[in-house]
């Protein structure tokens, strides 16, 4: 079967670090729990409240070289100097199986989705102003001065590739935001299911707006 012909839908939401990406999605789950979060892998430290297996599977860079080597990750990118990766198994089988998947990852990921599964949708999430990006990443009070400033001049270049998405949405309010992102899931399980001519599908979708 041709990746794209599978019946789950993926999404893939993107953002500079601290536009609120994490809040949104999880609150969307709150909301709808038909999506499945994948978890991805990476090699950089657990921040203070993450839990293996919860946030990511956190892995040393060995480990990490070695499932690239084997064909682990569907994708893979180094991100703020740490590398970070979705595995197939998180996707690929539930997607098969009908269930829709949110994939959290960096634009250089989002476009290299987008090319294995061209139905993917992918959500750019920006910050209302560069000022506030910074005071988020302050106010989340995870990260150290560097790293936020790191983080700050990484924003410009994330950015800039808002052009490769099918959506931006801008999370000054955050329930406006999260309303923007419900209605562009919602939107994309009509569309697909639509598509495909079936009708069954068309009134599950509706079931679950
Ligand atoms: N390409 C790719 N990027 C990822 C993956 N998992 C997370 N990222 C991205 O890596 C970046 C850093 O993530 P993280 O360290 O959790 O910091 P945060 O974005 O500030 O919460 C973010 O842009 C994530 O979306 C992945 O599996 N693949
Ligand atoms: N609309 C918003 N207004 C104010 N603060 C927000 C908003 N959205 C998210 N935040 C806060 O900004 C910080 C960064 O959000 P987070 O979801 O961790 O970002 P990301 O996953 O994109 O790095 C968190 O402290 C979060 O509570």
């Amino acid at each position: 079967m041709n990746s794209d012909d599978y019946p789950g839908n993926l999404f893939v939401v993107a953002a500079p670090s601290g536009a609120g990406k994490s809040s949104l999605v999880k609150a969307l789950l709150e909301l709808d729990s038909h999506p499945a979060v994948s978890i991805s892998h990476t090699t950089r430290k657990p921040r203070g409240q993450e839990q293996q297996g919860r946030e990511y599977h956190f892995i040393g860079e060995p480990e990490f070289r070695a499932k690239i080597a084997a064909g682990d990750f569907f994708e893979w990118a180094e991100v703020h100097g740490n590398l970070y990766g979705t595995s197939r198994e998180a996707i690929e089988a539930r997607i098969a199986g009908g269930q829709d998947v949110v994939l959290e990852i960096d634009w250089q990921g989002a476009v290299q989705i987008k090319k294995l599964f061209p139905h993917a949708v992918l959500i750019f999430i920006l910050p209302p102003s560069w000022e506030e990006l910074r005071q988020r990443l302050m106010r989340r009070g995870e990260d150290g001065a560097e790293v936020i400033e790191q983080r700050m001049v990484n924003a410009r270049e994330e950015v800039a590739q808002a052009r490769h998405f099918d959506f931006v949405i801008i999370n000054a309010l955050f329930e406006t935001a999260l309303f923007d992102l419900k209605t562009v899931v919602h939107s994309q399980r009509l569309k697909y299911a639509a598509q495909r001519r079936n009708k069954s599908q068309v009134f599950a979708a509706l079931d679950l707006i």
